[in-house]
C-alpha cells in the first residue's frame, strides 16, 4: 500500500507563497493532520492534493504516481465538506449514494457500495432518515459515508468540527478517531486547534507561513520541538520561554530558576519549560537564588494554573488538583533539568 506524497511543492498566489517547498509522505491508513495558525497554507495543501490547485513547482504523488496533471475527478481522493454539509432535502441514504448517481454508476453497483459503506460505518438503520433527524455524530458518519462510497484512496477534512461548541467538539473528535481507526482508511485532516490535532492525529505536520516546520507524532513533536515556534504552538497553557544567562549555573528569569550549567548547550539564548514541568514550592531560607511571587491562581477543578511573577517575566505552572498556593506569597521555582528545552537566538532548538 502506498499513500500521498509531496516533493518540494510550492504554490503561489501572486506574491503570496501559500505553500513553500513542502515535502511529506502520508502513509496509507494514517490519520494525518496539518496544523498551523490561520493563513499558514493548510487549505492550499488540501486543494493541491484534491487537484483543485496545481503546484508552481514540485510534484504531488498519489499511490506513487505523479498527479500534477491529473484532474480532480480522476485522482480518487474525496473531500468531506466543511460542517459535514448534507443535502437537507435528501434522506441520509440518498446523500450517501449521491456521488455515485452523479457519476452515472449502475444501480446494482450503487446499492452494493452503499450497503458496504453503511455496514462499515454502522448507519444502515439511519439511511431512510433526513439529516434533520440525525444526531451530530450520526451526521458525521453519513457525511463520511458519502465521501467513502467512491472507495477513495484517502478522504480529506478541512476543519470539519470548528463550528461546534467545545463540549461537542471533544465528543466528535473521539468519535472521528474511532471511525478512522475502524475503517483503516487514510484521513488527511486540517485543523487550527492544537488540542484537536494532538488528540486525533497519528502524525502531524506543523505549518508556518506555508512551510512545514516539523512532522512527527504529536508526542514526538511536543517532547522534542525543532524550534521555539513549534514549542509554543503545542500545549496549553503555552510553554514558558525565558532568557537564560550562563554563570556558575544557568540562571533564567532573573535568577529564579537555577539550573546546572553542564547540561546547557553552547549558544543557548532562551530556555523553555512546560507549565506541567515547573515545580512550585513555598520559599524557605535554605533555597538558593531568588523567590518568585504568586501573581494569580486559577482553580480549574482537576488542575490549577498558577501564574508566577519573577520580577522580569510571568511564568505559568500547571499543578494537579487544588494545591494550597497563597496569592502574593514567595515561592521557589525549579524544574527537572531533563525537562528543559534550549533554544538559540534564532529560535532553533538545541535539544533537551
Ligand atoms: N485563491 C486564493 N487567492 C489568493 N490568495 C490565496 C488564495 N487561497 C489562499 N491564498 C493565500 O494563501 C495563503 C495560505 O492560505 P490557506 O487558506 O491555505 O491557509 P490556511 O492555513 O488554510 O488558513 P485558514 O486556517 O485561515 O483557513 C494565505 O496568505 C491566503 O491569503
Amino acid at each position: 500500500m502506498s499513500g500521498i506524497s509531496f516533493r518540494n511543492v510550492t504554490k503561489r498566489y501572486g506574491k503570496t507563497v501559500a505553500v513553500a517547498n513542502a515535502s511529506f509522505d502520508i502513509q496509507a491508513g494514517e490519520f494525518f493532520c496539518f496544523f498551523g495558525p490561520p493563513l499558514s497554507g493548510k487549505s492550499t495543501i488540501l486543494k493541491l492534493i484534491l487537484g483543485l490547485e496545481t503546484p508552481d513547482e514540485g510534484e504531488v504523488l498519489i499511490d506513487g504516481q505523479p498527479v500534477n496533471h491529473v484532474s480532480p475527478a480522476a485522482r480518487n481522493v474525496a473531500m468531506v465538506f466543511q460542517n459535514l454539509a448534507l443535502f437537507p432535502h435528501m434522506t441520509a441514504g440518498d446523500n450517501v449514494r449521491f456521488p455515485l448517481v452523479e457519476r452515472r454508476v449502475a444501480e446494482p453497483k450503487i446499492r452494493e457500495r452503499v450497503d458496504a459503506v453503511a455496514a462499515k460505518l454502522h448507519i444502515g438503520h439511519l439511511l431512510h432518515k433526513p439529516p434533520s433527524q440525525l444526531s451530530g455524530g450520526e451526521r458525521q458518519r453519513v457525511a463520511i459515508a458519502r465521501a467513502l462510497v467512491r472507495d477513495p484512496i484517502a478522504y480529506l477534512m478541512d476543519d470539519p468540527i470548528s463550528a461546534l461548541d467545545a463540549r461537542l467538539r471533544e465528543e466528535t473528535r473521539v468519535e472521528l478517531k474511532r471511525i478512522q481507526r475502524d475503517l483503516g482508511q487514510t484521513l488527511i485532516y486540517v485543523t487550527h486547534d492544537q488540542e484537536e490535532a494532538m488528540s486525533v492525529a497519528d502524525r502531524m505536520a506543523i505549518l508556518e507561513h506555508g512551510e512545514i516546520r516539523q512532522i512527527g507524532t504529536p508526542v514526538e513533536i511536543y517532547d522534542a520541538p525543532v524550534s521555539r515556534y513549534v514549542a509554543q504552538l503545542l500545549g496549553a497553557p503555552m510553554i514558558n520561554i525565558m532568557a537564560a544567562t550562563t554563570g556558575e549555573r544557568v540562571e533564567a528569569a532573573q535568577g529564579t530558576i537555577l539550573l546546572p550549567r553542564d547540561r546547557t548547550p553552547t549558544g543557548t539564548a532562551r530556555i523553555g519549560i512546560r507549565p506541567e514541568d515547573l515545580k512550585v514550592e513555598p520559599w524557605r531560607a535554605d533555597h538558593e537564588g531568588k523567590p518568585a511571587t504568586v501573581f494569580e491562581v486559577e482553580p480549574l477543578g482537576g488542575y490549577t494554573v498558577v501564574t508566577l511573577d519573577t520580577g522580569s517575566e510571568k511564568l505559568r505552572a500547571l499543578m494537579r488538583g487544588q494545591p494550597q498556593v497563597q496569592l502574593d506569597s514567595a515561592v521557589a521555582l525549579s524544574c527537572n533539568p531533563a525537562k528543559i528545552h534550549f533554544f538559540d537566538q534564532a529560535g532553533g532548538a538545541l535539544g533537551r
